[in-house]
């Protein structure tokens, strides 16, 4: 399997935030974006998680079973968590676990691969700001899905929970998965390409020339 974008453009508001942007990822590696802030890092991963239209370009997933389409085949983690506060940690898993289909891990073990054990039936609302992001990590557990797009994973996670996931990471890699993250931090996914976004930034227009009397 192989993820293949072409020729990517995304406009935001009035922006046009990046143009012709390309790249092919395979099964095994994964691809960290870096740029500064505002560039557009989290906006292509919309784009590729089918969440905005792009201005132009197309990916498919060669090898999945509907290329063009492949909704079924992502994980998506965005800035927000996506959680449900009054519900518990293992409720709101559970209930990842049954929209997306294709099970993989059990809710017990995905909240023990996070370190979430034995916080399972607290209302999520509770729940610190690094345990929030650690249960957002756990729905990647818990439906099986080649594609992983992660907006800054790493966000509010101490240091032994951010090697914890970067090793859950270089296993789903290791195991012919695909990760494209969004990252300000250094991230140690295993075979990793890199894309610095602010390479397809357009070209500012040439401002006009001055007038003189
Ligand atoms: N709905 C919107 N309407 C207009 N502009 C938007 C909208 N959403 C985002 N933008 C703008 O698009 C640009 C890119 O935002 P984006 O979040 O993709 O950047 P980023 O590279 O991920 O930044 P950061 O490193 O700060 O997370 C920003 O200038 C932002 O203000």
């Amino acid at each position: 399997m192989r993820l293949v974008v072409e020729n990517l453009a995304c406009r935001r508001g009035v922006r046009l935030l990046f143009a012709g942007l390309g790249f092919t990822l395979e099964a095994g590696r994964a691809l960290i974006v870096t740029g500064p802030n505002g560039t557009g890092k989290s906006s292509m991963l919309r784009l590729i998680a089918g969440l905005a239209r792009p201005e132009a370009g197309r990916m498919r997933l060669e090898g999945a079973p509907e290329p063009e389409d492949f909704a079924e085949e992502v994980h998506y983690l965005g800035h927000l968590d996506a959680h449900k506060g009054a519900l518990s940690a293992q409720e709101n898993l559970a209930f990842w676990r049954d929209m997306l289909g294709r099970p993989a891990l059990t809710v017990a073990q995905a909240m023990e691969a996070v370190g979430l054990g034995g916080l399972e039936r607290l209302p999520v609302a509770v729940l610190s700001a690094g345990q929030k992001r650690r249960l957002a990590l756990a729905r990647l557990l818990v439906a099986e899905r080649p594609l992983w797009l992660l907006d800054e994973p790493t966000t509010a996670l101490d240091v032994t929970a951010q090697a914890r996931f970067a090793e859950l990471a270089r296993a789903h890699v290791e195991a012919g998965g695909l990760i494209v993250a969004a990252t300000h931090a250094p991230l140690d996914f295993g075979p990793s390409d890199a894309l610095d976004i602010s390479a397809w930034r357009p070209a500012r227009a040439a401002p006009e020339p001055a007038v003189s009397a």
